[in-house]
């Protein structure tokens, strides 16, 4: 099908709105008035300039406030309406929104609104313009879908028909099984909006928490289904108010906005992308340093011994259990400094989930970094955090192990076992788009968004893991308690004794994060401890959670560059991340190298 997006959904001006949606591959756009009247471009060139991009102009929108007001008001309405479809013929868009008036001169009759709409419908017929009538949630006689229906059904008129609006219908609580009664050519027009579930203003929602489909509450594809089912065959369209949005770059927005039409084009059977092939472990991390000291003598500590090293490049491989670290000093690193560039993920089929990714408009990254590597199917997520679909030592498949040359090491007895979760600090106005590209490109499972206070802000997590949990990546936003404000990623590593592993981590030289003594007032308040436990967890800055499943004990290094480690104990089928405990980690994070604070 057809895809479209509002231009109200993206950043900047007209032509950079246009520019993005033509890139991101959609079809056509619907343009909103306020953008075309600030628009140095003449109707004739935005219209030249569409065509050029290869979109055309869906719907023009809004009309306001036009029926069911007196004869007089009716009057300069149909005058203003007669120059906005002289307007639409030199744009070359002939279907116009009129939304239900808001109005106070309005009044509750729906003879009267369908007599004016019919009326509209006939001048705009003179101009080959159809009119779709749209109930706003908040309209001030009509505000549900089925009522605009009925006025439309009513006038009855060949150039007046409907447009649905997910978000208004299902706002509202409106059952949108009935859109099945209206016959598919009388709906003109389909706009496709989520929202987080909030119990607010529903214009405040509406013009503010707009998302793309997926990354909301509402149930978008069981709607299609019904307007699918209708007979509608016009144009998807996103309409998308958002705050965000707004002000992010409109080239990464627009990409989003697709996917997550590709998304619900497979939920409602309208696509079939290459099926999700969901990771089944974490084959490495990868660390890029300028500055390799602290970094190997932190994974020395945690118990990380150098087993490997790249046949070609300045990448060491270090190994403890199942975790492996990747240490690169290459050219990258000097770049962003120690950070985590690269998650290796174990697939079942590393070539079909790369194909996977690219269907869904995934950055694909060339195969071979290097002539004499393995071929290795790697994205870019949108945070630029590289993932790479691996094979690890599978007979079947090259192993990214044979690029790998063994060093001489003495083996250890590994204290963690393997990469527990990585998290990730996203871009501030890139959490929605993340945790709907993990999801839907990596076939994850999105577990709810929880917030916790931060002593410099908010601080947003969202966890997205496969079914046995081999595969957890939190994906958070926030304010960074890293020294240079860079945004902050951790690895966390599963033991099955942390104060073994911390113990082994301090005697070794490593730096513990201090928790403050009032945290552990706390616990001995919440939970009984066996004698001396709390003692010890104050002493290595060991927290403590538990859900109606298990318990969950935690702890973490000091941060080096923009990476710091997490050592993480979960018995029990405890799934969280110790999100009761995260305020006082961020704090303390804030707080070192920083007294007084
Ligand atoms: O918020 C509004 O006014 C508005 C305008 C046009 C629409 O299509 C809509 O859904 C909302
Ligand atoms: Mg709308």
């Amino acid at each position: 099908m057809r895809t479209s997006i509002a231009t109200v959904s993206l950043s900047g001006s007209l032509t950079e709105k246009l520019t993005a949606a033509a890139r991101a591959g959609f079809d056509g756009v619907e343009v909103f008035e306020n953008d075309l009247l600030a628009s140095p471009l003449a109707p004739e060139e935005i219209r030249a300039r569409t065509a050029d991009l290869g979109l055309s102009i869906d719907l023009y929108q809004p009309m306001r406030d036009v029926e069911a007001v007196p004869e007089e008001e009716f009057a300069r309405n149909l005058r203003r309406a007669r120059h906005k479809f002289e307007l639409m013929r030199r744009l070359g868009a002939d279907t116009v929104l009129v939304c239900s008036s808001v109005s106070p001169l309005a009044v509750d009759d729906d003879a009267l609104a369908a007599d004016q709409l019919r009326r509209l419908a006939d001048v705009a017929g003179e101009f080959g313009v159809r009119v779709a009538y749209e109930a706003l949630a908040w309209g001030r006689h009509v505000s549900t879908y089925d009522h605009a229906w009925r006025i439309v059904e009513a006038a009855d008129h060949p150039y007046l028909g409907t447009c649905l609006d997910s978000f208004h219908i299902l706002a509202r609580g409106s059952d949108p099984k009935g859109i099945e009664d209206i016959p598919g050519e009388k709906i003109f027009f389909l706009q496709l909006a989520d929202a987080p579930l909030m119990a607010m203003d529903v214009l405040q929602w509406s013009r503010h928490y707009r998302c793309f489909p997926g990354q909301g509450g509402f149930d978008i594809a069981g709607l299609l289904g019904h307007v699918m089912s209708a007979g509608y065959r016009g144009p998807l369209s996103l309409e998308v108010f958002n705050d965000v949005f707004r002000q992010a770059e409109a080239g990464p927005t627009a990409v989003d906005a697709r996917r997550s039409l590709l998304v619900l084009q497979e939920a409602t059977g309208l696509a079939t992308p290459p099926a999700p092939v969901v990771p089944s472990g974490v084959a490495f991390a990868e660390l890029v340093t300028p500055d390799v000291a602290p970094v190997t003598t932190l994974l020395g500590a945690l118990g990380f011994t150098r087993t490997a090293r790249h046949r070609s490049k300045p990448v060491d491989l270090w190994q403890q259990g199942e975790a492996r670290v990747l240490v690169n000093t290459g050219p990258a690193a000097r770049r962003d400094g120690t950070a985590l560039a690269a998650i290796g993920l174990e697939s079942p089929d590393p070539a079909a989930a790369a194909r996977r990714a690219e269907s869904l408009l995934a950055p694909v990254l060339p195969r071979r970094r290097a002539l004499e590597d393995a071929p290795l199917d790697a994205v870019a997520a949108p945070d630029g955090t590289e993932l790479f679909f691996c094979a690890t030592d599978r007979p079947e498949l090259p192993s990214w192990t044979g690029d790998f040359e063994p060093v001489e090491h003495q083996a250890d007895t590994p204290s963690t076992t393997r990469i527990d979760h990585v998290a990730l600090t996203q871009p501030w106005h890139q959490f929605d788009e993340a945790a709907l590209f993990h999801r839907s490109v990596l076939g994850l499972s999105a577990q709810d968004s929880v917030d916790v206070a931060d002593p410099y802000g908010l601080h947003r997590s969202r966890a997205v893991t496969n079914a046995d949990g081999s595969v957890r990546i939190a994906l958070g936003v926030g304010p960074a308690p890293t020294d240079d404000g860079a945004r902050a990623q951790h690895i966390a590593l599963a033991t099955d004794d942390v104060v073994a592993a911390a113990r082994r981590f301090r005697d070794a030289g490593g730096r513990l994060l201090p928790m403050p003594a009032n945290y552990y007032d706390d616990l001995a308040a919440r939970h009984e401890f066996a004698d001396g436990e709390l003692e010890t967890y104050r002493d290595l800055g060991i927290l403590y959670d538990r859900d109606q499943d298990g318990e969950f004990r935690h702890c973490y290094t000091e941060t080096v560059g923009r990476v710091f480690f997490e050592l993480v104990q979960r018995d029990g089928g405890y799934r969280g991340y110790g999100a009761q405990n995260a305020p006082v980690r961020l704090a303390a994070q804030h707080a070192v190298g920083r007294p007084g604070r």
